[in-house]
This record gives C-alpha cells, structure tokens and sequence, in this order.
C-alpha cells in the first residue's frame, strides 16, 4: 500500500498547535510588566522574519530569547496551555496519529521542552521530536539554545531532514517557508501548506497542495479520517448581504464560504451556482426550476428571512435539496414598524414632517387622531398579525382579525368572519398574510371600496398581494387616507433607482422592503439560519425544513451515518434494506421521514463496512440523493 511507505514531517508552531509556542511563552514572562504588548510585537515580528526566512533563523532565536527572559519553571505553565491549544482538526483527528504513529516525525525550530510533552498524546515519542533544546544557567534561567542542534541553523530542517534519510514518499506538512524548503531542496517529496492557523504566503505560493485543516491533507491522501468530507470543500454562497455573522459562524464551522452584497440574476446564478453546496439569499434570489438544473451540488438553501416563494420549492425537493427559513426571527421588527407606522399615518406626521422639510411651518390638529379606541383590522393572524395584536392593544386599539385559517384571538381581538366584514369595520387596515402565490392582487379596487371612507391601509407582507394603481387611485381619491407601504409588486435587485405610483403621494410612507431589517432581526437569522444549514450537512436533521420530511435525528455515535433521499414509490425502503442486509451491516439506527414525494431514510451503522455497499445504495431506483456521514 502506497500509504504505508510514505513519512509524514510535521512542524509544529501554528501547525499541530495554533500558536507559535515563543510568544505564549512571552505572554507568561512579560505578564505584569507595562512594557508587555510592545516586547511581544517585537517578538512576533522576529518570528515571522525568521518564519519567512526574511532574517537568518540563529539570529530570530537569538533575538527572542533575549527578549522572553524565561525561567525553567516558565516552561510547566507553557506545556499546560499548550495541551489547550492543539489545532482543531488535529485534535479531532487524533486516531490518526494513533494508526501512522511510526510514520509521523515532527521536525521543528522550537524547543523539545515544550514539544515532547505535547507530541507525546499523540503517540509522537520523544525520539521522533527533532527540535532545539534550550541552555540553563544554574538558576534556571534559560540564557540560550544548544547552538550544535543543525535546526538551530539557517535552513536547519533542510539538513535534519536530509541525515535522517527517510524511506518512501516524504511529505511534509507546515505553515512557513522553512517547511517548504525541504521540498525545495529536494529532500522532501512533497510539501502541503497548512493554513488552519495562519496563511502563509511565502509556504502558501510555493506548496504542491494548500491544506486548510489536517481533514483536507487525510482526504486527498485517503487516509483515515475523522470527517466524510473536508467542510473547506463544502461551499457556500450566500446573497443579498445577509448579515456577516452568517459569514463567521459558517468560515468558523471550516466551510469555504463566499458573501455578494446583492442578488444575482438568474442567468449569473445559473453560472455561480454550478459548484455550490448551499446557498443562502434573501427576498429577492430567485431560485428558479431552470437554476436548480444547474445546481448539480446544491444540497441545501437557507431562505434568511421568512418569505420562501421567491424559491422553487418542488423543484427543490425534487432534487433533494432542503430548504431552511427564520420564520420568527424579524417578526417583531415587522410588528414595531407596523405599530409605529400607524401612528404616524394617524397623526398625518409624514406631511407635516415634509412641510417643514421645505421650510413650512404648520401647526394644526386637522387630521391627526389618537390611535387609542380605534378599530385596527389584521388580515393574516399568523406569527406576525399575533404579536400586532397584543401591542396594539396595549396602545387602546380594538383588534379585528380575519384569517383563511383557524386562529385563536389573543386578548380582546375579535375574529371577522369574512375579509369583507374586517374590511367594513377598521380604522387601519393591515396586511400580514403569507407569500402564496394565490394571494396575487388580493387586495384590489373591491376590496378598498369595501373599507370605510377615509381608512388608512399598511402592508408590510408582499407586493403582490395589493393591485397598487387600485390603491393609488383611492389615495388621490381621499377614499384610504394615508398608506405605509414596504413591499412592492417588482423590487430591484439591488439599492438604486426605484419608481412607484405612489411616489409623491400625500400621506403615504414608502419604505423598501426594511419591515424586518433591524439588526435584531439580521442578527438573529444569522444564528438561526446557518445553524439549520450545519444540523442538515453535519448531521442530516431536517427539523424545520420548509420543503422536506422533517427528521430529529439523535447524535451520531461512533458510527457512520447513510442518508438516501428517493422518490417516495413503493419498495424503496424494502431495497434499502435488502442491500443492507446482503453486505451484512450492522445496523444501530434507522429513522424513516416522508412526504407524497419524497423519502428521507437515515441508517446509523457499525464503522467496519464493505465499501461496495454505498455503490449498491446510490444504485437502487429512485435514488435522489446519497451522502454518508462520520
Ligand atoms: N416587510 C418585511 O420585511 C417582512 C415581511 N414579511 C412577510 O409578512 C408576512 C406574514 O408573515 P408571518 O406572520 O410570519 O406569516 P405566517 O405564515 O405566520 O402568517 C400568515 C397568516 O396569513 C394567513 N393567510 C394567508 N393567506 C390569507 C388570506 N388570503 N386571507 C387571510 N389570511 C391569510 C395564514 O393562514 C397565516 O395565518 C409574510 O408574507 C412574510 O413574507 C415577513 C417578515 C419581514
Ligand atoms: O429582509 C428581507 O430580505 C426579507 C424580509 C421578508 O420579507 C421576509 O422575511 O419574508
């Protein structure tokens, strides 16, 4: 086996650990000391100096030690915050410096003292550490390094390398040039630079492979790993400037994640979408039947906002990609614009805030009402028209809702039997209905005449549903006095030039599509949202999928995971099991969620597998989608 005659160098700074050892070191001995952050730059500086080979490395170790004035003692704290600072793939990867332990040799410019402690948990012997070792005085403190060690040199790994004179396929792994030289020189067969920690430059130009994490360097050599798939290889595209947390939370999860501040029309995500894993947008990314055809890696999209019609939802599910939404996080950012929205129509603030604008000044009661004791009617008593409801309350209104659902009132609402009656009865009219699509021109000239002469009418749900020349018409009319309008029927794509009928209308507050743009609600769907999308893709849940069988799966334990999505038609199941049951799998868990289309079958097993078994799984008729999960 090519894998058994082939040796693994590994530096160790920034590498196996995710620090450079010399500067924790500093952070204990200057601690206390005013003149601390300074000495430390200057530590740092001379490290990457020497890292990058831009000064001689005696002289960085020189330098440094000078600095760190450290003491024996100094050391034990250093080891036991070092144990805490382990690069994470490595640590989670721990089997595998436990399977190739005598083919793993660490060779470093930092100091045995710190190194062998360390390495040791990872089955790495002392005799296999080849670093530098510090000198003592006989209080020791620590004056110097052993200047014979060749890694006390320049190029000394070059030369430490070279008289070890390893068998097989050499291949080291770093972060620094001092790394990449080995292969440079010919001694080493390949070298990867190992970004987890730090990018470096200098290493990263000159590597055979850029390595972000230890999962990516075991995947492309085949090695045992700890993960399927490398999440670096896991990309994510999210639109329409969703909020940077979204951006950290999933980077820091490993996944190689892109942000565009807009929406991409459908022929620039057809393009953009080809090699793209998940897919994050807002309202206004269209996720068409003829984009997911090109989508040949999607495997899920989080919609980060509640509306999810602007996505092909059958054609998704068809496709066994699994759709995501924050249905309550910008809800109550609706309700307190709604709730302020009608104050301000109700006290005719917009005109005279516009008056004085253009340098008039006219104070008058006409037209301006309290709203307490007036009637509020709520179309769409759902997670939004609730939450109005109790706040509007509070403020004196009486509440009427009408629903094509059975809601509960809350409080003294009272439930309208027909739009018609709601329509009749209310002072302001509010719109908090859903995106379907059967809600087109919902409210139209019927519909406004049905209201009372001079009602105000606010929608905060979608553009569509209101026939807006209707509603402009009543506007100049006199029949709706005043409107708050944040949706339209065509938005664009991205902040620019925008024009309205109802530009330029008295009393109308226009406002584009910010009914749930607060930082509150942006925040919150960046948690909630990329936390579905890490449940789905690390562990295959698909709790709150708004297009998929809805599945809570229990942790993974010390087992391999199979997840089949099918067509949900007759003998399916039964082939699944067939195929299990030929290659002889032991089985620990199987959970089975479908709907009239699709079926989402999770089998948790024993790690010891023939490998054909997933050819035969991804074969069975009807397969959608296969992926394996450890
Ligand atoms: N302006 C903005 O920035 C935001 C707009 N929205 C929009 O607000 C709307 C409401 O959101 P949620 O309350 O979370 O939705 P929801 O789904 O919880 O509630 C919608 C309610 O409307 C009802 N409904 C649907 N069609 C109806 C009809 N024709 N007549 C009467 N009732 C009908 C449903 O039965 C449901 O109870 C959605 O369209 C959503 O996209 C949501 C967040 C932000
Ligand atoms: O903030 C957005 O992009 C869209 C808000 C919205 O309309 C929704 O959540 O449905």
């Amino acid at each position: 086996m090519v894998a058994e005659s082939r040796k693994y160098v590994f530096d160790f700074d920034s590498t196996l650990t995710r620090v450079e050892a010399l500067d924790v070191l500093a952070e204990i001995t200057l601690e206390g000391r005013s003149d601390k952050e300074e000495i430390i730059k200057e530590i740092q500086k001379i490290t990457n100096l020497g890292i990058d080979g831009d000064i001689s490395f005696t002289e960085s170790l020189e330098k440094r030690i000078k600095l760190l004035n450290a003491h024996k003692n100094d050391l034990d704290k250093l080891v036991e915050l070092l144990r805490h600072k382990i690069s994470k793939s490595i640590e989670s990867n721990k089997e595998f410096f436990e399977t190739y332990s005598d083919d793993i040799y660490v060779i470093s410019c930092g100091f045995k003292e710190f190194i062998d402690p360390i390495v040791e948990a990872y089955n790495i012997p002392a005799d296999r550490v080849y670093a530098n070792t510090f000198t003592f005085d006989e209080d020791g403190k620590i004056i110097g390094f052993d200047e014979a060690n060749v890694l006390a040199s320049h190029n000394g790994k070059i030369a430490c390398l070279k008289n070890l004179d390893l068998q097989g396929e050499v291949q080291v792994i770093g972060d620094g040039y001092s790394d990449y030289v080995m292969r440079e020189a010919g001694i080493a067969d390949k070298f990867f630079a190992y970004t987890e920690n730090v990018h470096r430059e200098k290493a990263a130009k000159n590597a055979d492979y850029i390595t972000p994490n230890l999962d990516e360097f075991l995947f492309v050599n085949k090695l045992p790993r700890k993960i399927s798939y490398p999440k670096n290889r896991i990309k994510i595209l999210l639109l329409e400037n969703v909020h940077s947390n979204a951006f950290e939370t999933l980077s820091e999860e490993g996944f190689s994640v892109e942000l565009l501040k807009h929406s991409l029309t459908e022929d620039e995500l057809i393009e953009k979408i080809k090699d793209v894993h998940v897919l994050g947008i807002r309202s206004k990314t269209q996720v068409t039947a003829k984009v997911l055809e090109a989508a040949e890696k999607l495997m899920t999209v989080g919609a980060f906002c509640i509306g999810t019609t602007q996505i092909d939802l059958e054609a998704c599910k068809k496709k066994g990609v699994a759709v995501f939404n924050a249905p309550y996080s910008n809800t109550r950012s609706v309700v307190e614009l709604a709730i302020g929205e009608i104050i301000m129509l109700m006290r005719s603030i917009f005109p005279r805030s516009t008056e004085i604008h253009g340098g008039q000044w006219n104070k008058t009661a006409a037209n301006s009402k309290e709203v307490r004791g007036k009637n509020l009617g709520i179309i769409g008593y759902g997670n939004i028209g609730k939450q109005l409801s109790v706040l509007a309350e509070g403020l004196g209104m009486r509440v009427y809702y009408y629903d094509v659902g059975d809601q509960l009132a809350l409080g003294n609402a009272i439930k309208c039997s027909s739009l018609e009656d709601l329509l009749n009865v209310s002072d302001v009219v509010t719109l908090h209905i859903d995106d379907n699509k059967a809600n087109h021109n919902y409210i139209g000239e019927r519909e406004i005449n049905q209201m009372k002469d001079g009602a105000l009418f606010v929608n905060l749900s979608r553009g569509f549903v209101v026939d807006i020349s209707a509603l402009a018409t009543a506007l100049k009319s006199g029949k709706i006095a005043g409107a708050a309008i944040d949706v339209f029927p065509e938005e664009p794509r991205s902040n620019g030039e925008f024009y309205t009928e109802l530009k330029g209308l008295e009393n109308v507050i226009l406002t584009p599509h910010i009914g749930g743009s607060t930082e509150e609600a942006q925040r919150d769907i960046a948690e909630f949202v990329p936390n579905k999308i890490m449940d789905y893709i690390n562990s295959g849940n698909t709790v709150d999928a708004v297009n998929f069988p809805n599945i809570r799966l229990p942790k993974q334990n010390n087992s391999h995971r199979f997840l089949h999505i099918h067509k949900n038609v007759p003998g399916v199941m039964a082939k699944i099991n067939e195929v299990l049951a030929r290659f002889d799998m032991n089985i620990s868990g199987q959970y089975l969620s479908t709907d009239n289309e699709v079926g989402y079958v999770i089998t948790d097993l024993d790690k010891k597998y023939n490998k054909d078994v997933i050819k035969a799984l991804k074969k069975i008729d009807n397969t959608i989608k296969f992926r394996v999960l450890y």
